[in-house]
C-alpha cells in the first residue's frame, strides 16, 4: 500500500528525518512511536503531502506520490488527522465533517445533500451521532477526536494517518478509541499510527516503527520492539550502573 525509501526531511540545518525505509502492507496497522522531537509528525507530514521530502521517494498503491499535493494525494485515497485539532469554526459537527465527504477518494462528493448523509453515518460510527448540529467548537477534548476521527473517515480513505489521537484522553477514552480503530480497519483501511500511549499501540499494531533523532531505530512485532533495549533508553533514558 505504502512504501518509503530513504525518506528524509531537513529544516536548515537539522535533519527532522534521516533516510527512513519503511513499507505498509494493505489493511495492517503500523505503530509510529518516539521520543518527542523523534520526527514522527514530519514524517506523517510527507505523507499526507503538508511537506516535501528533501529526498527519497514515496509511492502509494505502486505510484510515486512524494510531489503530489495533499488535495491529490486526498483523491488518491490518503485522509489524516491532525494532532492539533482544528474544526472549521461556526459550523456544525455535520457540516465539518460533510466537508470531509466533499474532498476525498476519487474527488469526493459533490452533492452537499449527499456529503451531509455521509458526514451523519460516519458520526453516529464515530459514536457523535447525538451532537450533529452542535457547533464543532463547543466539543470536549474526546468528543473533538471523534470529529476529527469522523472528518478523515468521510474522505473514505484506503490509508488513515493518526497523529495522537489520544493525548490526554482518560483510560477508559483510550479503550474507546482502541476499539474505534479496530472497528475502522476491519472496513479494510491500512492505518498509520503515532502514540505515545504505549498500551495503544501494543493492542492495535501488527507492527512497530521506532524513530529517534529522525531515525529508525527499531521495527518488527510490538512486544519485540517494545523490549528492545535501545527502544528502553531512547524513551526512559540510560539505566545508571
Ligand atoms: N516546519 C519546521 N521547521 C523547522 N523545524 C521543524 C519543523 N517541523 C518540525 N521541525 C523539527 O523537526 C523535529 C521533529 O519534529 P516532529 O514534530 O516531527 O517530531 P515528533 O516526533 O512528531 O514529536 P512529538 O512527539 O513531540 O509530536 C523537531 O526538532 C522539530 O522542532
Amino acid at each position: 500500500m505504502l512504501q518509503a525509501k530513504g525518506l528524509t526531511k531537513r529544516f536548515a540545518g537539522l535533519v527532522s528525518v534521516d533516510h527512513v525505509d519503511f513499507s505498509l502492507a494493505r489493511n495492517e496497522i503500523l505503530g509510529l512511536i518516539g521520543p518527542n522531537g523523534a520526527g514522527k509528525t514530519t514524517l506523517v507530514n510527507m505523507i499526507s503531502g503538508t511537506l516535501r521530502p528533501s529526498e527519497g521517494e514515496l509511492a502509494f498503491k505502486g505510484e510515486r506520490i512524494d510531489t503530489l499535493p495533499s488535495y491529490r494525494r486526498a483523491h488518491l485515497g490518503i485522509a489524516r488527522t491532525f494532532q492539533v485539532m482544528k474544526p472549521f469554526p461556526g459550523l456544525s459537527t455535520l457540516d465539518n465533517v460533510a466537508v470531509g465527504a466533499m474532498f476525498g477518494t476519487g474527488g469526493g462528493e459533490k452533492s452537499r445533500a449527499k456529503a451531509r448523509e455521509k458526514a451523519r453515518e460516519w458520526l453516529e460510527f464515530t459514536g457523535l451521532g447525538n451532537r450533529l448540529e452542535a457547533s464543532a467548537d463547543s466539543l470536549g477534548g474526546p468528543d473533538r477526536k471523534r470529529l476529527e476521527f469522523a472528518k478523515a473517515l468521510a474522505m473514505e480513505p484506503e490509508l488513515l494517518l493518526l497523529d495522537e489521537v489520544m493525548a490526554g484522553l482518560t483510560a477508559v477514552e483510550v479503550d474507546q478509541v482502541v476499539e474505534l480503530i479496530k472497528k475502522i480497519r476491519d472496513q479494510g483501511v491500512t492505518i498509520l499510527v503515532i502514540e505515545h500511549v504505549i498500551k495503544a499501540i501494543r493492542s492495535l499494531s501488527d507492527r512497530v516503527l521506532v524513530l529517534h533523532h529522525g531515525e529508525a531505530i527499531a521495527e518488527g512485532d510490538p512486544a519485540t520492539v517494545l523490549e528492545n533495549p535501545q527502544v528502553v533508553e531512547a524513551y526512559l533514558g540510560k539505566r545508571r550502573a
